[in-house]
């Protein structure tokens, strides 16, 4: 069958509504019929099928981001997996549900998602309670006068408590989702099956660097330009990283996680060191933060350089590149005055490195022959 369905359409609902047997709720671990507790039929989840999918309208994505605000912030994102559980119909004169909280099916399971189908009724009010707060969500025909049927959905934690008010006119037809934790693209860092960085042949070429002995023997950092762009010096940029680093970034990114050394994601300033050191002069490094460092802080042949570059608020570090940065990756880090007999605005860019924390060869032997 078809939605929407109108005030006349009862007769398309037929069919539905014939194969439909009444609903249980669970009680002391127990499906109990009980038609004082809860007036509606339901159909099971093998009962049929739906063209809908939550996850193609973005449903799914937004209660990853309201309902688990981890996501897409550190390592440790979480997905959402959403299970379709029922379809059922609270039908006039008098359907409803009473107070009460969703049984868990999984120690995954973290709520419960609710999508109303475009289908003529009035009442049936989902109401929603949480330690002292109260949320109503009304479907109802009458209270959408202005807009076109649609489907309407909300999401809420396990430990909600929520209630379906008595259906007055209509049918109220529903299709309920049980929610789960599920592992996000943000873990696929050292995480997924898929992606088991072991596997990738620079695994055992940088484990094999690594063990030898007279390589980095006092320790220290290497580092990676990173080979996709990178909105870095955005707000919204520092929150995705590392989570949303692409392709071979993230292979690298992984490779020196399992080989057990610690990462981190840095901003490296770009200057022309030739220009006022030897090349072996510290590379300038600053943690990800949004925005970009205006200064009036100027250069010319008399002043000092480093008094410009130190407006970036970097600390000095010696690096080992793996690479070099990509032109096009490239992010404006600062914007200073140039002085000379005509004075201009000089741009600085940084480009986003992978800084991977190499321990002495001393500390790092046994680590590295306890690896696979
Ligand atoms: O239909 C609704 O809005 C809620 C249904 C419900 O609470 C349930 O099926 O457990
Ligand atoms: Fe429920």
């Amino acid at each position: 069958m078809k939605f929407p369905v109108n005030e006349d359409g009862k007769s398309d609902l037929e069919k539905l509504l014939a194969a439909c047997e009444p609903a249980s709720f669970g009680y002391k671990g127990k499906d109990v019929l009980d038609e004082s507790y809860r007036k509606a039929t339901k159909l099971d989840e093998s009962a049929f099928s739906v063209s809908l999918c939550p996850y193609k309208l973005g449903i799914i994505d937004t209660i990853a981001q309201m309902l688990l605000p981890n996501a897409g912030g550190g390592i440790r994102t979480k997905g959402v997996k959403a299970e379709l559980y029922k379809l059922n119909v609270y039908a006039a004169p008098s359907g409803f549900f009473k107070s009460h909280v969703d049984t868990p099916r999984s120690k995954t399971q973290f709520g419960s998602l609710v999508v109303s189908l475009p289908c003529y009724h009035e009442g049936g009010q989902l109401h929603v309670r949480h330690a002292g707060h109260f949320t109503k969500f009304d479907w109802g025909t009458a209270s959408q006068v202005n807009t076109k049927p649609s489907v309407h959905w909300a999401a809420f934690y396990s430990d909600c408590e929520h209630e379906v008010r008595e259906v007055t006119k209509g049918h109220r037809v529903t299709l309920t989702y049980n929610l789960y934790y599920a592992l996000g693209s943000g873990d696929l860092a050292g995480n997924s099956p898929e992606m088991d960085a072991t596997s990738l042949p620079l695994y055992r070429k940088i484990k094999f660097t690594l063990s030898v002995l007279t390589f980095m023997p006092e320790g220290g950092y290497l580092g990676v330009h990173c080979n996709h762009a990178y909105a870095h010096s955005t707000d919204e940029g520092v929150m995705s990283l590392p989570s949303v680093l692409k392709g071979s970034d993230m292979a690298v990114y992984s490779v020196f996680r399992a080989l057990g050394l610690k990462i981190y994601m840095r901003a490296a300033l770009e200057y022309d060191r030739e220009q006022f050191y030897d090349s072996d002069e510290p590379d300038l490094l600053r943690e990800l933060e949004g925005g970009v460092t205006v200064t009036d802080c100027g250069d010319d042949e008399n002043e000092d350089y480093l008094s410009v570059l130190e407006e970036w608020n970097g600390y000095w570090t010696d690096v080992h590149w793996l690479n070099d940065p990509i032109d096009a990756n490239l992010n404006t880090g600062m914007v200073h005055l140039t002085y000379g007999n005509q004075s201009g605005v000089g741009w600085i860019y940084t480009s986003a490195a992978l800084i991977v924390e190499v321990p002495a060869a001393s500390e790092r032997y046994e680590a590295m022959s306890a690896l696979e």
